[in-house]
C-alpha cells in the first residue's frame, strides 16, 4: 500500500516537474517577444523602395547587411494618399527645360579650384601624400592623371568651378551619391568647429563625409518655445536642403544622402576618438545611444539613440581639405542677434540695405543677388540659422557662395518666417535666372512641391519614410507663392532696376 503510495506521488512530481519547464519556456518567449518590440523600427512607416537605382540596388543591400530586409519584406507598404506619390519624372523634366541648359559661361584655367599636378617623378612620394596616419582599411591609391581612376569624391573636388559646385548633369553625381550612401566606413572621429555634434567620416578610398544624426520625427514640429538659435539640427533638413538648391539651379550645396548607420559596427567599434567612445550607453529598453562632446545637447538628456542600434543619419561629402583650398568666412550682414532681447540692425531700418549696397564687396559684382538667392533658399525652407556663409579664398569676391549648415532648416512647416526674406524686400534685388526658375517652379506641371518630392524619392532613407512630410512639401508652394508676390511688388515700386540680368540676349523662356 505504502509503495503504491510512493509511486503515485512520484509520478505527480514527474508531471509537475514537466509542466513547470514548459511554463518556464514559454514565459522566457514571451518576455524576449516584450523586450523587441520598443526595439524594432517603425515598421508601419515603411514603404517599398522607390523604383531608382540608387534606393533599390543599394538601399536594400546596405539594410540586408544589418538583417532588416526580411522586416522591411515582412511590413505593409506606407500607405501613401494618390497625391503623394512621387513622379520621378517631374525632376527629368524640370532639368530639360532650356533655362537648366544654357550655354555656360566661358571657362577658364583660373576658374577651376584645384587642378591635377602634371606628372612628378616620384610616383611613390605622391601617392603618399594621400596615406592617412592609419593605413588600417584604407584601400591603396593606384591613381593616375586619367580622370576614369579617380574616386567619385575626388572628381567632385576636380569638377569644383568659380561659378558652382557641380554640373547638374555630370554623372559623377550619382556615383558620388551612391559611395556615401553605400560605401564602408572605416572611421568615425569628432569634427571639431560648430556647436552640434557631427562626425567625421572615412571610406576606404580615402574620402570623407560629415555625418548628422537623426533629432527629430519627420511629422513633428519643432517646440515653438525654442529660439533659434537653440533649435537642434535635423539630418532630413541637411538631405532635402541639398535638393532643394540643386532644384533651384544654385548647386552651392554639396551633396549630401540619408543613410542607415550601425552604431556599433560602423562607429563605437572603428573610432579611434575616445572621447566619443567614452559616450556610448544602452538606454533602458536596450537601445544603443551616444552624445559625443559639443557645446550643444551634448548630454545624457540629449542622446541620440538607435533602434536598437541602427540610427538614420545625413553624409554630405566633405568639400577639399583647407590646405589644398582655403575658404573665407563672411559673417551675413543680415545675421540676427542670437540674442533673446536684442534686434539687429536690419530689423530696425528700413533703409539697410542702403549702406549694405555701398560697402564692399555687396558694392560689385553678384554678391548682393547671390545673398538674396541664399534669402530665398533659406525662406523656402525656414532656416533662420544663417549666420555666417562661405566662399572659396581662390576665387576673390568674383565667385557663388557656399551655403553650408542647413540643418536649422525644415523645422515647421505650419508656419512662415518673413523676416528671412529680409534682403529681398529691403533692397529689391535679383538675378532674372532665380526670378524665371521661381516662375517655372511655380506652374502646375513643375511644382516646386512635385520636384522635390521626386528629387527626395531617390534617397535612400526614403525607403523608410519619405524625407519631407506633405505638410513641408506643401510649405514650400505656399512659400514660393509670397517670394513672387514680394518680387512683385518690388517691381511695381522699382520698374527694371530690381532685375540683374545675368542671362546673356533677353530670352525669357516663355515666362
Ligand atoms: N561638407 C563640408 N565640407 C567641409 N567642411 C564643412 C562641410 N560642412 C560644414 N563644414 C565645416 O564645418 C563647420 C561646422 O559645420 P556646421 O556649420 O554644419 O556645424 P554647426 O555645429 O551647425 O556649426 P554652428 O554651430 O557654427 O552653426 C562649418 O563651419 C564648415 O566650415
Ligand atoms: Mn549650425
Amino acid at each position: 500500500m505504502r509503495w503504491c503510495t510512493q509511486r503515485r506521488t512520484r509520478a505527480v512530481c514527474v508531471l509537475l516537474a514537466c509542466v513547470s519547464v514548459v511554463l518556464h519556456f514559454f514565459l522566457a518567449a514571451l518576455t524576449l517577444s516584450i523586450y523587441q518590440t520598443p526595439c524594432d523600427l517603425h515598421t508601419n512607416n515603411i514603404r517599398p523602395p522607390a523604383g531608382t537605382n540608387l534606393t533599390a540596388k543599394g538601399g536594400n543591400n546596405a539594410m540586408r547587411q544589418m538583417g532588416l530586409s526580411q522586416k522591411l519584406q515582412r511590413t505593409k507598404p506606407f500607405p501613401l494618399s494618390p497625391a503623394a506619390k512621387p513622379n520621378p519624372t517631374k525632376l527629368e523634366d524640370l532639368f530639360r527645360h532650356p533655362l537648366y541648359n544654357q550655354q555656360s559661361l566661358p571657362f577658364y584655367e583660373d576658374d577651376r579650384l584645384l587642378q591635377v599636378k602634371p606628372k612628378v617623378k616620384d610616383d611613390l612620394e605622391s601617392s603618399q601624400q594621400w596615406m592617412s596616419d592609419s593605413e588600417e582599411g584604407y584601400d591603396a591609391a593606384h591613381w593616375n592623371s586619367s580622370s576614369q581612376s579617380h574616386p567619385p569624391w575626388l572628381r567632385f573636388h576636380l569638377g569644383i568651378s568659380r561659378w558652382q559646385l557641380y554640373d547638374h548633369k555630370d554623372p559623377n553625381l550619382r556615383q558620388l551619391e551612391e559611395q556615401l550612401a553605400f560605401s564602408r566606413i572605416v572611421s568615425a572621429v569628432q569634427k571639431t568647429g560648430g556647436t552640434q555634434l557631427k562626425l567625421l567620416m572615412s571610406f576606404p578610398n580615402y574620402g570623407q563625409a560629415l555625418f548628422k544624426p537623426m533629432k527629430q520625427e519627420r511629422n513633428e514640429e519643432t517646440n515653438h518655445n525654442l529660439y533659434y538659435f537653440s533649435d537642434f539640427e535635423r539630418h532630413n533638413a541637411e538631405i532635402a536642403a541639398y535638393h532643394l538648391d540643386r532644384i533651384l539651379g544654385f548647386r552651392r550645396i554639396p551633396p549630401v544622402v540619408g543613410r542607415l548607420i550601425d552604431m556599433v559596427k560602423e562607429i563605437k567599434d572603428i573610432t579611434t576618438d575616445r572621447k566619443l567612445a567614452r559616450t556610448f550607453f544602452t538606454s533602458p529598453v536596450g537601445n544603443t545611444c551616444f552624445y559625443g562632446q559639443c557645446s550643444y545637447y551634448c548630454s545624457t538628456e540629449h542622446a541620440v539613440c538607435g533602434r536598437p542600434h541602427v540610427l538614420e543619419a545625413s553624409l554630405a561629402v566633405m568639400l577639399p581639405d583647407l590646405s589644398l583650398a582655403p575658404r573665407r568666412s563672411w559673417r551675413s550682414p543680415w545675421r540676427r542677434s542670437y540674442s533673446r532681447s536684442k534686434l539687429a540692425q536690419w530689423e530696425n531700418n528700413a533703409k539697410y540695405c542702403e549702406s549694405v549696397k555701398k560697402s564692399p564687396p555687396y558694392s560689385q559684382g553678384t554678391r548682393l543677388v547671390d545673398l538674396i538667392d541664399m534669402a530665398i533658399l533659406d525662406f523656402l525652407m525656414s532656416n533662420m540659422d544663417r549666420h555666417h556663409y562661405e566662399t572659396f579664398e581662390k576665387f576673390g569676391n568674383n565667385t557663388f557662395l557656399l551655403h553650408l549648415d542647413n540643418g536649422r532648416a525644415f523645422g515647421r512647416h505650419s508656419k512662415d518666417e518673413p523676416s528671412i526674406l529680409a534682403p529681398l524686400v529691403q533692397c529689391c534685388r535679383i538675378r532674372r535666372s532665380t526670378l524665371l526658375k521661381l516662375q517655372l517652379l511655380a506652374l502646375p506641371q513643375y511644382r516646386l512641391s512635385d520636384v522635390m518630392r521626386a528629387s527626395l524619392s531617390r534617397d535612400p532613407l526614403t525607403s523608410i519614410a519619405p524625407l519631407l512630410s506633405e505638410q513641408h512639401l506643401t510649405a514650400l508652394d505656399r512659400r514660393l507663392v509670397t517670394v513672387l508676390k514680394k518680387l512683385r511688388r518690388c517691381q511695381e515700386q522699382y520698374n527694371d532696376s530690381v532685375i540683374y540680368n545675368d542671362i546673356p540676349g533677353h530670352l525669357n523662356f516663355g515666362l
